[in-house]
């Protein structure tokens, strides 16, 4: 039989994802050409005090593992254990996401996309552009123009059999789809930004727990830390853009902190405080939903260009990463058939990716409406303690997010109905205190708590006691 010609794949965008699937195409057989914007930064110093960290959890582990990468990404990385929730009097209450074996990964962004892009560099059939910019493109066939962004007027021209468009949340590929008919399109920018602060090492230790998730849970406005390896913490900081406005001196920045997250200021140190929340402006947060993905056997988008997401779920990049693997299982399913696999791609895709999209603006909704410090660890405790009571029958919606790979959308199906269930039994378990069940209730319920920790244990005799005035 003929050898077939090799296919070619022009990769737009050398980010997380674009790096991601540069190795998987290169696995499948292409000719990869990886196209991106930026200088290689790789080659670039490092930007002192900007160590960015992701959560990385078990999709996007999943995905690492395929290409083999999962144990050189996560031997970089720190494990997060639990959160740390911070109440505003400084009291510090541990959330574990699990068993041992149930952790999440503080990941360096920077460090994670130079790992990727040397994976790709080094794969057969595998170049890597940088300082190239998309600037017009032809879908149908399958022609990219890009400006050399080193300063010169120079134009390229590529013509290839596959555009995969990893290009953002911003995406050149996506704007082109857009124009076509029937292409659906969606965003929205939430009020919200975020802005990122330091905290330190304190005499060449981490000055927190190191292996939590800390978060500063305040309604309107919320602040999480992720540990990074050189022993500082990387906080974001997520405020209405008409709240940062109004702090507007070094002072009023000091006196919002030491009224809002007290315990944070002697972490971050007032001075540093004072120069980092003026050194750069908050950024934006936005929400992009398209349908389809596609451009017949020619051009799909992937990552952020197909579904920028705001990150409170900590998905963003998980789900980039699950794209990559989804796409390359049905490319094993149809043996590498463009003109089916990329149909079958957008079809199969899309509902996750739409499903976590809205869980995310939904938890942002809910977190932003009524989460303080005791609400967060009420719900919190009710999931342990329902997941130990039937594991089978109940798994919190963030185990299932973060420590599965059940389908977004059937993870949403599944909580709805979780919801019902746990409506009800609070509920039941309410009514049978009332009419004085309490005492066979507390016998029922006695036997099960042995099976759980003392401080939830403590907290859920608390609950029925009616504790929780949130
Ligand atoms: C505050 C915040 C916190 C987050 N936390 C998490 C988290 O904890 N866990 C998680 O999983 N996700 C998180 N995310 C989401 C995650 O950052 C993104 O989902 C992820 O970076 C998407 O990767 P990507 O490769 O699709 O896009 P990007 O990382 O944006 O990469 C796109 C690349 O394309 C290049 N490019 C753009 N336009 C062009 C062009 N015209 N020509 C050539 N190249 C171009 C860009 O230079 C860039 O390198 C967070 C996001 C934010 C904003
Ligand atoms: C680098 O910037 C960022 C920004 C936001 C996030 C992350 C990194 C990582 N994030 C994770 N979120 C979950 C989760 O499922 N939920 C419901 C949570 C949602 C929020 Cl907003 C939160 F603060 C805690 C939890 C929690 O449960 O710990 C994980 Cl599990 S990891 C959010």
């Amino acid at each position: 039989m003929e050898k077939q010609k090799q296919k070619s794949a022009a990769v737009v965008g050398g980010g997380l994802v674009g790096a991601m699937n540069t190795c998987y195409l290169s696995s499948r057989g292409f000719k990869v050409d990886l196209y991106e914007a930026r200088p290689d930064i790789r080659t670039m110093e490092i930007v002192r005090g900007r160590s960015i960290n992701l959560a990385l959890s078990y999709r996007g582990r999943q995905a690492l593992k395929k290409v083999g990468l999962e144990d050189q990404v996560v031997q970089d990385g720190i494990p997060m254990y639990a959160r740390m929730i911070h109440d505003l009097n400084g009291t510090l209450r541990p959330i574990p996401y699990g068993k041992s074996d149930q952790y999440i990964m503080s990941v360096d962004r920077r460090k994670l996309n130079e790992t990727l892009l040397t994976a790709a560099e080094e794969r057969p059939d595998v170049t890597l552009h940088f300082q190239h910019k998309l600037v017009s493109c032809d879908l149908e066939k399958g022609k990219l123009t890009f400006k050399m962004n080193g300063g010169e007027d120079v134009h390229v021209e590529v013509t290839t059999d596959l555009i995969m468009g990893n290009d953002g949340a911003y995406s050149a590929i996506r704007k082109h789809m857009v124009k076509r008919p029937r292409f659906n399109y969606s965003q929205e920018y939430i009020p919200h930004g975020y802005m990122e602060l330091t905290v330190p090492p304190h005499n060449g230790e981490f000055a927190m727990a190191i292996n939590y998730l800390h978060i500063w849970p305040r309604n309107e406005y919320m602040m999480i830390a992720l540990p990074n390896q050189d022993k500082s913490f990387t906080l974001t900081l997520f405020m209405p853009f008409d709240m940062f406005e109004q702090l507007k001196t070094g002072d009023d920045v000091v006196k919002f902190f030491m009224e809002k997250f007290p315990d944070s200021v002697p972490l971050i140190g007032e001075e540093s405080l004072k120069e980092t929340y003026f050194r750069l402006p908050p950024l934006p947060l936005v929400s992009v939903k398209c349908f389809p993905y596609h451009v017949s056997d020619k051009a799909v988008i992937m990552g952020d260009a197909a579904h920028a997401m705001v990150p409170f779920y900590g998905q963003g990049m998980n789900c980039g990463f699950e794209d990559c693997l989804v796409f390359d299982e049905i490319m094993e399913k149809l043996d590498s058939d463009l003109s089916k696999v990329l149909p079958e791609y957008s079809m199969y895709r899309s509902p996750d990716a739409h499903a976590i999209n809205d869980l995310a603006m939904y938890n942002y909704i809910e977190m932003r409406k009524s989460v303080n410090s005791r609400w967060f660890l009420m719900r919190k405790k009710v999931d342990a303690f329902l997941h130990a009571i039937m594991p089978r029958v109940f798994i919190p919606l963030y185990t299932m997010v973060s420590f599965t790979r059940i389908r977004y959308h059937v993870v949403i199906n599944k909580a709805k109905k979780q919801d019902v269930l746990v409506d009800n039994s609070i509920q039941a378990l309410m009514a049978l205190a009332a009419v004085g069940g309490g005492y066979f209730t507390a016998v029922a319920i006695s036997r099960h708590l042995d099976s759980i920790p003392g401080w939830l244990r403590d907290s859920v005799w608390g609950f029925l006691r009616g504790d929780f005035a949130v």
